[in-house]
């Protein structure tokens, strides 16, 4: 059994963790949302999970460095200063931090990596996200790590990006990807990255049905984070899938 803070417990995140909890091996000893204190919590614990909001992870991060207690963020929108401050404590914990922690997502980045290198310029990439009516940043986390690959492996900059279109926009360069956000109903989450090309278009995606996939995944994280080196930990480095 592993003790851990939840903070966001009374979420769509929150909910499927408590749901797992006790098949996962892991003992919540503190249920928290906005408002609540945390710091009995901290103490009580062995890590801290946050699927909250942007703005609560930093806070969070630096209470987890006060106590040195590990700390397992699935929180996403957080803006580039959030994303600063919540990264200065990984000199101070150990960090898993992933925008997406089901295995299936995690296969996708790969194989988006490897699409994006083999095919050529002029295979145009796109990318499609829908989530539910609720989810309030867009795109998703999981967009913006996809949006990362592929801006690495084509040596692209996040202006070559474009956001939805509208209007004018002109011809479609090939060094651009597009990206469009969707919402609606209670979809739990579903990426695409298409590769139009010349005469065919490739299309990789996923489709996530239950949030237990996120919440396995994120469980797996807090037990394995528990005793590592202080540092910051991707999902990759849990499933053992670093090159
Ligand atoms: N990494 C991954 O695999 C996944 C990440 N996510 C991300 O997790 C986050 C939560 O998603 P979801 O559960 O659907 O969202 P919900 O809106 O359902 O839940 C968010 C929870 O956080 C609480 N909360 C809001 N602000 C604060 C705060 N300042 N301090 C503490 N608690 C706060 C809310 O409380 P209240 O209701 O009182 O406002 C609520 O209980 C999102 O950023 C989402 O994108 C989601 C799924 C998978
Ligand atoms: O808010 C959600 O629901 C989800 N958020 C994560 C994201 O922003 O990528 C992961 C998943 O797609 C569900």
């Amino acid at each position: 059994m592993v003790k851990i803070l939840l903070n966001g417990a009374r979420g769509r995140m929150g909910q499927a963790i408590q749901a797992i909890a006790a098949a996962e091996e892991v003992e919540i000893v503190a249920a928290i949302d906005m408002g609540d204190d945390p710091v009995p919590g901290l103490k009580e614990c062995e890590v801290a999970i946050d699927f909250s909001f942007h703005e609560a992870t930093a806070p969070l991060a630096k209470l987890c460095a006060e106590y040195g207690k590990p700390l397992v963020i699935g929180t996403t929108g957080h803006t580039p200063e959030e994303k600063e401050a919540v990264a200065e404590y990984t000199a101070q914990i150990p960090m898993v931090w992933a925008g997406n922690f089901s295995t299936g997502v995690n296969l996708l980045f790969y194989l988006v990596g490897k699409a994006a290198k083999i095919l050529g310029r002029e295979y145009h990439p796109e990318l499609i996200e829908m989530h539910h009516c609720h989810k309030k940043d867009a795109p998703s986390g999981t967009a913006e790590h996809l949006l990362e690959i592929i801006r690495a492996a084509r040596g692209l900059t996040p202006e070559q990006e474009m956001h939805g279109r509208k209007g004018l926009v002109g011809e479609r360069p090939d060094d651009e990807i597009g990206v469009h956000a969707l919402r609606g109903g209670d979809v739990v989450g579903d990426h695409t990255v298409m590769f139009a090309g010349p005469g065919e278009r490739i299309e990789l995606t996923h489709k996530a049905s239950d949030r237990r996939i996120f919440a396995q995944g994120a469980l797996r994280a807090a037990h394995w984070v528990v005793g590592k080196p202080i540092g910051l930990y991707r999902i990759e480095d849990v499933l053992g899938l670093r090159d």
